[in-house]
């Protein structure tokens, strides 16, 4: 906040914001650091704490050359914008296949594996046909009401296993919350979950591990041209490729045995779950299985790291549980229930709004522009990486009523205390936005919602220390969070 009040970001004007589409200025002209020559910037992002503490480096070059300025990263050179408006000009530009920016490191690792992987690595075409196909799954709301009875049975045991913490500490969030979530997915994609997998602890374990050497070894390749640090196997690339390949079969793995599991194809079950539909569609069973592979770990992290943040931030605002605690009572106790209840708590909505605002897992939206175009009044070539701020513009004051504090009523539309808490929501787009815009979103929300419809009601969190967030590939927890639970009376 400190720093906000000191360097505000540049305001811009209605009228510079009707200019960015009339006049260009040269790409040279972008606002852009100093740098030292070879090393470029390097130095300033080392001080500043390196690769973990990227978000809050971007944030402050905001604030010293506005929103939009350009900075080569170690071997990435991009256009930085943390401005609604300029966001709106990239995805009105993005083109029919959009092209987000594939991490480098993934790149090589498909290409020396030959791994074919799923939706979120395929463009042009390829992409557009998958696309299509799994859009109307993933959004269709019957796929995931069929499952209702069967998130509230996971989210049960997940509860009854905390309510038998000693002292009542919970303090292996992350994976608990990662197990839960991978549980709930395995529901969706493939329709199958027993008792084998509720026992398989030894997954839980080995994927925090894999996400953690995956996030370290990615993240100190991001300052090393990944290309080089593979072609001389440096220790960098070793750690990541290690990590990277055992998440991968482990996710197939999965995948695999989810699909053995599966009943005959039966042309009349075709609701049932996505694989089942995915292969009503005809698609061969190679391609279901990266497709489904690649959900689970887009999934799964996702997930599992936001609700780590709303459970924190719901345990630092004892007030905001109570809130909730109460307008579940009040939609419990309608009489005109239809068993969608955990739909209707405004307060669990506005909380996760909040903490994808605060603290987004995808700190940074990506696209290549592919054709030559004007962005924020200056000429952007084709085959630019456009990267928009999301962890800056949704801190930022313009666009949010106190913009720092953890305030879920100001989503509340119909609420009487909102007026004027949200100036432009598009300020925080934490699903990403147009064609390429998170495909698992109705998903994930509806299976956070849930999660905290059930554990409300029985528990009260408490927050035994503070985080702050680093970038492990996604925004997360700079330790782990130790949360008490009491059990409400
Ligand atoms: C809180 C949870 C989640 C967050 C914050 C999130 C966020 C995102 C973001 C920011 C993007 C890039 C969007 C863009 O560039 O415009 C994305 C893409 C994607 N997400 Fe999610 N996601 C979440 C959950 C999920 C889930 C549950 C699934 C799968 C069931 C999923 C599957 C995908 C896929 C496949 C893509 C690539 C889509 C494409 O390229 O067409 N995500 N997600």
């Amino acid at each position: 906040m400190a720093s906000y009040l000191r360097h505000p970001i540049r305001r811009i004007s209605l009228l510079e914001r009707r200019c960015y589409t009339a006049k260009s200025q040269p790409f040279d002209s972008i606002p852009a650091p100093k740098g030292l020559p070879l090393v470029g910037t390097l130095w300033d992002v080392i001080r500043a704490g390196g690769v973990s503490q990227i978000h809050r480096y971007i944030d402050d070059r905001h604030r010293q050359l506005g929103p939009i300025f350009r900075e080569k990263l170690g071997h990435v050179e991009a256009v930085w914008l943390a401005d609604p408006a300029l966001y709106e000009q990239v995805f009105q530009k993005e083109g029919t296949c959009p092209r987000p920016m594939l991490p480098e490191p993934w790149l090589i690792l498909n290409k020396k594996h030959a791994y074919k992987r799923g939706l979120f690595f395929m463009q042009g075409e390829e992409w557009l046909r998958y696309r299509k196909i799994l859009s109307p799954l993933l959004l269709k709301t019957a796929t995931l009401h069929r499952h209702i009875e069967s998130f509230y049975d996971v989210a049960d045991r997940l509860l009854d296993k905390w309510e038998h913490t000693e002292n009542g500490l919970i303090t292996h969030l992350e994976g608990d919350l990662y197990c839960y979530f991978v549980q709930v997915h395995i529901l969706v994609l493939v329709n199958w979950l027993n008792q084998e997998f509720y026992m398989n602890r030894n997954f839980r374990i080995i994927k925090t591990k894999i996400t953690c050497w995956a996030s370290i070894g990615s993240a100190r390749l991001t300052l090393l041209p990944p290309a080089l640090a593979a072609k001389l196997n440096l220790d960098a690339w070793r750690c990541f490729e290690q990590s990277a390949l055992s998440a991968l079969q482990l996710a197939n793995q999965l995948t695999q045995t989810c699909l053995e599991k599966l009943p005959p194809q039966d042309d009349n079950n075709e609701d049932d779950c996505i694989v089942s539909s995915l292969r009503q569609q005809k698609m061969v069973k190679s391609d279901i299985q990266r497709i489904v592979a690649d959900l689970f770990l887009a999934a799964a992290d996702t997930t599992s790291h936001t609700t780590q943040w709303v459970l924190y931030l719901l345990a630092r605002h004892p007030e905001v549980q109570n809130k909730i605690f109460y307008e579940i009572e009040l939609v419990q106790s309608s009489k005109q229930r239809i068993g969608d209840e955990w739909q209707h708590i405004p307060t669990i909505k506005g909380s996760v709004k909040e903490a994808l605002r605060l603290y987004p897992v995808a700190t940074f939206l990506t696209r290549i522009m592919q054709e030559q175009c004007t962005i924020g009044g200056y000429n952007i070539p084709p085959d630019t990486l456009m990267l928009m701020s999301a962890y800056t513009s949704g801190r930022d004051e313009r666009y949010f009523w106190n913009a720092q504090d953890f305030i879920p009523e100001r989503w509340n539309r119909h609420g009487p205390s909102n007026g004027g808490m949200v100036m432009d929501p598009f300020a925080s787009l934490p699903f990403g936005h147009g064609r390429r815009g998170c495909i698992g979103r109705r998903l994930a929300e509806s299976q956070m919602y849930i999660l905290l419809y059930k554990a409300i009601p029985r528990f009260t969190f408490q927050a035994e220390n503070h985080v702050k967030m680093i970038m492990r590939l996604l925004g997360t927890v700079d330790q782990p969070v130790q949360l008490r639970l009491r059990t409400r009376s």
